[in-house]
């Protein structure tokens, strides 16, 4: 008889726009897991630096007020939520000027120690009660290299740099209303966030030795999220094995 499925620990990371967020709200709401936008919480901790008068282009004075701001993400991937200092950051994160100085304040050690720790302790399920021994998928740039190298699944998405400007032009369009966003200054902007984030000194963006690529160019979302739901039932199967076993 087969061993009942394990809660486990699923990190997917990747460039912008390759569908990580999308990809990975769904296979935990599917699976019943809880889910982790990492990418919000750096943009939250931006978010307050400009609110409070941070220079966000000095190194030393975002590393000063790193511990600062009380960074709160909810787990529900319904409805993840995320707040600094108290105040709901969800929709302003997304604003054109968080995402613009994201990538400096991502790239200080001090802010990347901070929202590390904060990751570890969400995934480990030690915040809130009930959460401990429940399953998550954590999304970001640096999940499966640093932040949780023995997560029992790893996944990195690719898409062409073309495909995840236009999924994010579409985005754009449908947010403010106008006809056409410019594609090549998306696919421009897209190609200036990757290349800060994966040249950076600290964990940078890059894909973990032991992780399963998926390239999402010619997938549709459901494609994706089936083959995601498919590596995260396997996963778990395997590891519920290897505990029954050791439990012998
Ligand atoms: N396979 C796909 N086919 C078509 N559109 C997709 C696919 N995957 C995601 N999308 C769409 O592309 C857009 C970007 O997806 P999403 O936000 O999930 O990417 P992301 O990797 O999390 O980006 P970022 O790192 O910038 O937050 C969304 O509008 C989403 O619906
Ligand atoms: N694990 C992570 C997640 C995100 N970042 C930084 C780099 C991104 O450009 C930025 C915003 O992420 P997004 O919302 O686009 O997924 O946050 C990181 O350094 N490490």
């Amino acid at each position: 008889m087969s061993a009942t499925p394990a809660a486990v620990i699923v990190a997917i990371d990747g460039p912008s726009g390759t569908g990580k967020s999308s990809t990975s709200k769904a296979v935990a709401a599917r699976l019943g897991l809880r889910y982790l936008d990492t990418g919000a919480q750096y943009r939250a901790m931006t978010w307050w630096m400009l609110n409070n008068g941070i220079d966000v282009s000095d190194p030393s004075e975002i590393a000063a007020a790193a511990d600062k701001p009380a960074i709160v993400s909810g787990t529900d991937p319904q409805a993840p939520g995320i707040s600094a200092d108290g105040a709901d950051a969800s929709v302003p994160i997304r604003s054109q000027e968080v995402t613009a100085a994201v990538s400096a304040v991502s790239a200080v050690p001090e802010v990347r120690t901070r929202i590390t720790d904060l990751q570890r302790t969400i995934a480990a399920g030690t915040q809130e009660p009930g959460d401990a021994g429940t399953g998550i998928v954590v999304e970001g740039r640096d999940i499966g290299t640093t932040v949780l190298p023995d997560a029992d699944l790893k996944v990195f998405l690719t898409a062409s740099p073309e495909a995840r400007a236009a999924r994010r032009s579409g985005e754009l369009k449908s947010a403010d209303g106008k006809a056409h966003a410019d594609l090549a200054a998306t696919q421009q902007a897209l190609a200036a966030r990757d290349k800060a984030d994966s040249s950076r000194k600290t964990s940078p963006l890059k894909k973990a030795g032991d992780a399963v690529e998926v390239d999402t160019t010619e997938l549709t979302l459901e494609q994706v999220i089936e083959c995601v739901v498919t590596l995260v039932e396997k996963a778990s199967a395997d590891k519920a094995g290897r505990m029954e076993k050791a439990a012998r």
